[in-house]
């Protein structure tokens, strides 16, 4: 039976990713206080996997899971989830909007929610929780301990601690997605699907004119597309930076096999972050210089003209 670790307790977007990557397959949800703890039980061997957020259409990177990804022993991811996000605002019977003190939730889902509530509560602060269902779950156990009395959560969470829901559906934005990775030891390596994504970090050796260029022409020479790039800071010194990006294709696949090569040589390091099946279920359309077949076509009239001489 596979262990997954989770962002917790329950009731959190996270647990909804988890459950519907599992489906019905037999596994243990181990529900967590962070995602760095999360992390930290998988590497040291407490689970077999974490579900951990990633990405939200809203507010971008959780910088949380792209540092705690990099840093400390290897990692890979090996799936992906893609989960609507829908917010409610509740409280503990008796208490309304108007006479809210403050608000608490994550920081992600306060970013997605804080045009409604300058609007329907301009009086309460923001009080950060380290998840969504945490912020109703304390407020539903130890109310008088906390610094807000309002929480912002998955409609099922409010339902699962028995608060009041005052009101639903606040984000500013409908049609908000939050992506979540399964994430495992590097031991576990999914097989290509046709319909992959690749992750990885890559670290340049100096900062100098066309440096980050370099690094995607790798990937646009090979006819290989990037669904997500963002810089992070190494945390060495001002100004370091490394780069974040998930790129569609398999590391089995020939052509980001042939990317991955360069950019081990160009790069002072490359952290590999798994590949794995996107979660779109889309074939990937493959350029027809850039397929398996035209790799080893090339290959093979290289090893043709070497051996001329023989
Ligand atoms: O707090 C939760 O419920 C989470 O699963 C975390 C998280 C996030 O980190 O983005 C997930 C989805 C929502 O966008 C808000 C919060």
């Amino acid at each position: 039976m596979t262990r997954y670790a989770y962002l917790g307790p329950e009731g959190t977007f996270t647990q909804q990713a988890l459950l519907s990557w599992v489906a019905d397959t037999e596994h243990e949800q181990v529900p967590l206080g962070s995602v760095d703890v999360a992390l930290d039980a998988l590497r040291a061997g407490d689970v077999d996997a974490a579900v951990v957020p990633i990405e939200n259409s809203v507010e971008g990177g959780v910088s949380a899971t792209l540092d705690a990804l990099t840093s400390g022993d290897p990692l890979v991811v090996v799936g992906e989830v893609l989960v609507p996000i829908t917010f409610v605002a509740c409280a503990r019977p008796g208490t309304t909007l108007t006479d809210a003190r403050a608000i608490g939730t994550h920081s992600h889902a306060w970013a997605q929610v804080r045009g409604w509530a300058g609007k329907q509560a301009p009086q309460a602060i923001y009080v950060p929780t380290l998840s969504t269902a945490s912020a109703a779950k304390d407020l539903a156990e130890h109310p008088d301990d906390l610094g807000y009395d309002v929480a912002v959560c998955a409609p099922i969470a409010a339902e699962h601690f028995g608060l009041d829901v005052l009101a639903h559906d606040i984000g500013d934005m409908t049609n908000a997605v939050t992506r979540f990775v399964v994430v495992a030891r590097p031991e576990w390596q999914p097989a290509p699907t046709g319909r992959d994504k690749t992750t990885v970090v890559l670290y340049q050796r100096s900062d100098r004119a066309g440096g980050l260029l370099e690094l995607l022409e790798q990937f646009s020479v090979r006819g290989i597309n990037m669904t997500r790039l963002e810089s992070r800071p190494t945390k060495d010194s001002m100004g370091s930076y490394c780069f974040s990006i998930d790129l569609e294709g398999h590391v089995q696949d020939e052509r980001v096999g042939a990317a991955l090569m360069s950019l081990h040589r160009i790069c002072a390091d490359v952290r590999f972050l798994g590949s794995y099946a996107a979660a779109s279920g889309v074939e990937i359309t493959i350029d027809p210089i850039a397929t398996d077949r035209a790799f080893v076509a090339a290959r093979e009239w290289l090893d043709w003209l070497r051996r001329l001489g023989d």
